[in-house]
């Protein structure tokens, strides 16, 4: 964990090129805002050079790509790895809709991802895991979370972050688990794209570091949102959105180096 990447991302305020789903995309660009990046989104494959080029990160969402859009996912996940750019995938209901599942899979071998960031359900599929994923959300199952996420990293040979009430993170073999967040994140859809993006200028401070970049994203986001929900006295889940935008601009590393649970390795 290096809370000094927050830090960090603030002073560098790096480029986030985002392709992003037309569902959330204006949560996406805010929460980068506020934390400190500067978001960038794109639908445009002619310019997708020169915005690769100029972008610290790429974060990749599957959330809802047409077959058009599907090439220019395809060219900037490529360049990504040309110019050596930080490249985060959300492969958004691929335990739901077998489509999604083939061209996800078709995507990660085009190109080489660093970071995939998904649910409970998003990332048992990626590890052939038989697991009852609904929609965009988590579903049910009964696997070992951790081993899921690891299979996954180990197959993909990236990072992986499995979000829920527990976020697992590892690169195959080292895992971190970060306890904090709240479950009023469920009630905003977006919140795990807004996740996957700010994981990608974590990534773009961290010199190559992901694993450290992808926990730390993680905790920062997680506190936020916790310490959001401890001023909430009931579920406002439209209060929580807007508010949650704001604390990711105003929170500090101490303000998360104070409420941080989280255990290193496999254990809980
Ligand atoms: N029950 C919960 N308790 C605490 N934190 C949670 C809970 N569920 C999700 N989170 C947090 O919510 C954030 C988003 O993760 P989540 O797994 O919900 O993404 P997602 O399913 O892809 O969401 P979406 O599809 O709405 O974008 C993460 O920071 C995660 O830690
Ligand atoms: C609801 C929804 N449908 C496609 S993408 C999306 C936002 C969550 O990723
Ligand atoms: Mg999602």
């Amino acid at each position: 964990m290096q809370l000094s990447l927050l830090t960090q991302l603030r002073q560098q305020n790096p480029v986030v090129l985002n392709i992003s789903n037309f569902v959330t995309v204006q949560d996406v660009a805010n929460g980068l805002n506020a934390i400190g990046a500067s978001p960038i989104m794109s639908e445009e494959v002619a310019e997708a050079e020169a915005l690769v080029q100029m972008s610290g990160a790429v974060a990749l969402n599957l959330g809802a790509f047409t077959q058009q859009q599907l090439t220019q996912i395809r060219q900037t996940g490529k360049l990504a790895n040309q110019y050596h750019k930080p490249l985060i995938v959300d492969p958004v209901a691929i335990g739901a809709v077998a489509y999604r599942r083939t061209i996800a899979t078709q995507l990660l071998q085009d190109f080489q991802v660093d970071i995939i960031r998904g649910n409970a359900g998003e990332i048992a599929a990626l590890a052939d895991v038989t697991w009852q994923a609904k929609g965009i959300d988590a579903g049910a199952g009964d696997g070992d979370l951790v081993a899921i996420a690891q299979a996954a990293a180990q197959k993909q040979h990236c990072v992986v972050i499995l979000s829920g009430p527990t976020d697992v993170i590892t690169d195959g073999q080292r895992v971190v688990q970060i306890q904090n967040g709240t479950p009023l994140f469920q009630l905003h859809v977006g919140s795990g794209d807004m996740l996957s993006s700010i994981v990608a200028a974590f990534a773009a401070v961290s010199a190559g570091d992901y694993f450290t970049a992808a926990q730390t994203a993680c905790l920062v986001f997680a506190s936020a949102g916790e310490r959001v929900a401890a001023q909430l006295s009931q579920e406002r889940p439209g209060t929580f959105a807007a508010q949650l935008i704001d604390e990711l601009h105003l929170i500090t590393t101490e303000a998360v180096a104070q409420i941080a649970r989280y255990t290193v390795g496999k254990d809980e």
